[in-house]
């Protein structure tokens, strides 16, 4: 059995109370390993190294250019373990292998596209008011950075963190969510073996009540960043108060894709199983709420239920698998629970909404993939994010209507529009209160665009400058070239 330990001040070490966690395979429910199980205490320690490799330590003063080079050696580690990371991802997440080994090569991606960042940019010179002077605004590492992900993208969300906090030169401790610790485990590897400098990068395994809690209320904490839940993020808000910490907060959403009826039809239609489906829907930014113009709308739910039925269920580790199972027994009750609760509330089950019955999927956390009809925006099914592999629909028929329902909820993290009109498309992008909008497409993301929501989805960004800029202090130093009494007083 796999045994999984922290990583504090360069050393691995267990737990400081010596307890342990099973990790679970969603798929057989099967133990995979056992991790330490770290808590308040543990975190308090990893912060210690933190603070002192950050006040003490070489790595904020390093240059960007060496920097640089550490971190472009973490991407060429991942691309050369790419098939371990992605079966250990596949195993602790339930996704097929094909979409975690696409998860490994957006890592490496994102680790290369910061190094490439990392020295291109010397501050800049300001031209002064002031008479023989020398005004210039420069950029600093915040200090130390609390790192907290989820379960279900997690090297994903870790590398839109470690990336850009390290070639800033901050000292940083990460806690990947409890329940699937094993590839931020291993890329804790790859970063000592890639020469990160002890306690630059600290890993803490444990709850998000104890350590997590620990991380965003510490004041020797200069920066939480949190990708999770919108009420574990209102926790850390709230925490991170202490010290006023500065915050980014990736949190869910509740994401519209509207399908205007001159919309490429097989196009939107295979885009709209892609954009809910993969990794059985528990997607941030999962296209869940499809909006399609009445006119179009039997012949839009009759295909996408057509196509829904055959979409095959099974261990991420079969060829043939399009969709794994959900993270835990708990998660699959809370699906089970948002469907019935959606379908007392009027939906209709177009196709799922149960569990599969096939023998061979009983041990796993599965659930069918599941489409729901006659649904309105004020129900709770379409407002509330699910995370599981469920579609609602709901119909328009204008675009000023369609904008509107897209925009009413609390979330606003991302959306889709599908027409070939290029200004009716431009138009509704402007309008959507979202972080991203595409444009005859769903899902895509890369490093150098950024990423995060609107409204309650979030704040800051990651991904592209900006999510390197989350990891800056901006300085002005003004040098009076020639100082002399002004004699007022
Ligand atoms: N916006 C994005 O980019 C993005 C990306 C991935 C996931 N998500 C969101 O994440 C959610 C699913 O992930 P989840 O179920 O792991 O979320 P979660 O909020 O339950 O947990 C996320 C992390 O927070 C920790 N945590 C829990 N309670 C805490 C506390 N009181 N203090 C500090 N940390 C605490 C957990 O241990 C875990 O590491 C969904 O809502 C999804 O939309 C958002
Ligand atoms: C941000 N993303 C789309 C990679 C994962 C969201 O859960």
């Amino acid at each position: 059995m796999q045994q999984k330990q922290q990583y504090i001040d360069g050393q691995w070490v267990g737990a400081l109370s010596g307890e342990t966690r099973e990790i679970i395979n969603p798929f057989n429910r099967e133990v995979i390993a056992i991790a330490a199980e770290g808590n308040a205490e543990d975190a308090r320690k990893a912060i210690t190294a933190a603070r002192k490799a950050f006040d003490l330590g070489e790595w904020p003063g390093t240059p960007a250019t060496e920097r640089s080079k550490i971190v472009h050696k973490i991407a060429d580690y991942i691309l050369r373990d790419k098939e371990e990371l992605a079966e250990l991802e596949s195993l602790d997440t339930g996704k097929t292998v094909e979409e975690s080994r696409g998860d490994m090569e957006d890592i490496a991606g994102v680790f290369r596209y910061y190094a490439e960042l990392a020295d291109k940019d010397g501050g800049e010179i300001i031209d002064s008011p002031v008479p023989d002077s020398v005004s210039k605004v420069v950029r600093e590492p915040v200090g130390v950075c609390g790192q907290i992900t989820p379960w279900n993208y997690p090297l994903l969300q870790a590398s839109w963190k470690l990336a850009p906090a390290l070639v800033t030169g901050n000292t940083l401790v990460m806690k990947p969510s409890e329940i699937t610790p094993l590839t931020s485990v291993k890329v804790f590897e790859l970063m000592e073996e890639a020469g990160v400098p002890k306690g630059v990068v600290n890993l803490v395994l444990g709850s998000g009540s104890t350590a997590g809690a620990e991380l965003s209320s510490n004041e020797d904490v200069d920066l939480i960043s949190f990708t999770g839940g919108i009420q574990t993020g209102k926790k850390i808000m709230q925490a991170a108060s202490s010290n006023v910490k500065k915050l980014a907060l990736e949190l869910g959403g509740k994401n519209p894709n509207v399908i205007f009826a001159d919309a490429d039809f097989e196009t939107a239609v295979d885009q709209a199983l892609n954009g809910v489906f993969f990794h059985a829907g528990q997607i941030c930014s999962a296209g869940t709420r499809i909006l399609v113009e009445e006119s179009l709308q039997e012949k839009f739910v009759n295909a996408l239920v057509d196509r829904v039925k055959n979409i095959k269920l099974g261990s991420g580790f079969s060829e043939d698998t399009q969709m794994g199972p959900l993270i835990s027994e708990e998660h699959l009750q809370k699906v089970t629970d948002y469907v019935e609760a959606g379908v007392r509330e009027g939906a209709e089950v177009a196709v799922g909404g149960k569990r599969p019955e096939d023998p061979e999927l009983q041990q796993g956390f599965f659930y069918l993939p599941t489409v729901l009809t006659n649904c309105s925006t004020d129900m709770d099914v379409v407002q509330n994010e699910g995370f599981g592999p469920v579609i609602t629909i709901e119909t328009f028929s204008a675009e000023e209507e369609a904008v509107k329902l897209a925009n009413d909820s609390i979330y606003g993290l991302a959306g889709g529009v599908w027409t070939k009109d290029i200004a009716k498309a431009e138009r509704c992008s402007a309008k959507m209160r979202m972080g991203t909008v595409w444009i005859n497409d769903f899902n895509l993301y890369f490093p150098h665009a950024p990423w995060g929501g609107f409204k309650q989805s979030g704040i800051g960004r990651e991904l592209g400058r900006p999510g390197l800029e989350e990891y800056q202090e901006t300085k002005h130093i003004f040098h009076n070239l020639n100082p002399e009494p002004i004699n007022w007083f």
